[in-house]
């Protein structure tokens, strides 16, 4: 099978998916959980794949499920599997590497972020279509923020007002995003933190609520529900 969905597209979309999920309690790696009887990694590929623009899926599955993992999604998509690193960013660069010639736009999304909508991973690349080298989907943050020091003593309230919290896809020209991991030093979080250090604005779409990233048991409980209402 090609590893090739729509071969007019313009997107190639990194998978992370080889974390542990150590904050979800003991189990199999986190992308390979089950949420509604499927491994969140088929939620999240199916989904990516329903999109129009995308061209290649690249996933990075633990080093020891490779095998598994092409196995598991080829009925799902067609998608290049390969083997991530001991962090996400290692994972990206990866994934990064294996993208064929071809897209110029490089979504990076995690297999936790299971639910996603399709319309996410189009608006995101719409954006960076429409002329924006970065951009991320986020969303206001809605509790009260306040900094605590030591002791769990508060010693501020902050202005949540230029706050957002931050989902993937994350998207990118491919250039820009090949230069920010050739360049990355010690390990961020998510590639927009990369892409901001070599001093590239980074702009801001609405996310979405469904994309929210199974990280506790909560999260799972509630992708479950989100699941069976019809997400
Ligand atoms: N070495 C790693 C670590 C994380 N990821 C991926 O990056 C995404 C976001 O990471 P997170 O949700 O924090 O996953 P884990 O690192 O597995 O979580 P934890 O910190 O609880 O172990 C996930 O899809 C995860 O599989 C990855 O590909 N490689
Ligand atoms: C990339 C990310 O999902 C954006 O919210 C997030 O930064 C991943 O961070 P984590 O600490 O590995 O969950």
């Amino acid at each position: 099978m090609t590893a090739q969905l729509n071969p007019r597209g313009d997107v190639a979309v990194l998978v992370p998916a080889a974390g542990a999920g150590v904050r979800l309690g003991p189990g199999a790696p986190k992308a390979l959980r089950l949420l509604g009887g499927e491994p969140l990694l088929v939620h999240a590929v199916r989904r990516i794949a329903a999109a129009p623009s995308v061209h290649t899926i690249v996933v990075a599955a633990p080093a020891t499920e490779v095998a598994a993992v092409r196995e598991l999604l080829a009925p799902v998509a067609p998608v290049l599997v390969v083997p991530g690193g001991a962090e996400r960013q290692a994972s990206v660069a990866a994934a990064l590497a294996a993208v064929p010639p071809g897209p110029d736009i490089v979504l990076v999304h995690d297999a936790a972020r299971a639910l996603t909508p399709p319309e996410l991973v189009e608006s995101v690349a719409g954006a960076v279509r429409a002329g924006h080298h970065a951009v991320i989907p986020v969303l206001p943050v809605v509790d009260t923020i306040k900094e605590v020091g030591a002791g769990e003593v508060v010693l501020g309230t902050v202005d949540r007002s230029a706050l957002r919290a931050v989902q993937t896809p994350q998207g990118f020209r491919r250039s820009v995003l090949t230069a920010a991991h050739a360049a990355a030093g010690d390990p961020l979080t998510d590639d927009a933190g990369l892409v901001e250090k070599q001093g590239v604005p980074v702009f801001c779409v609405p996310g979405s609520e469904y994309a929210l990233k199974v990280t506790r048991p909560f999260d799972l409980a509630l992708a479950e529900h989100l699941l069976a209402a019809g997400h």
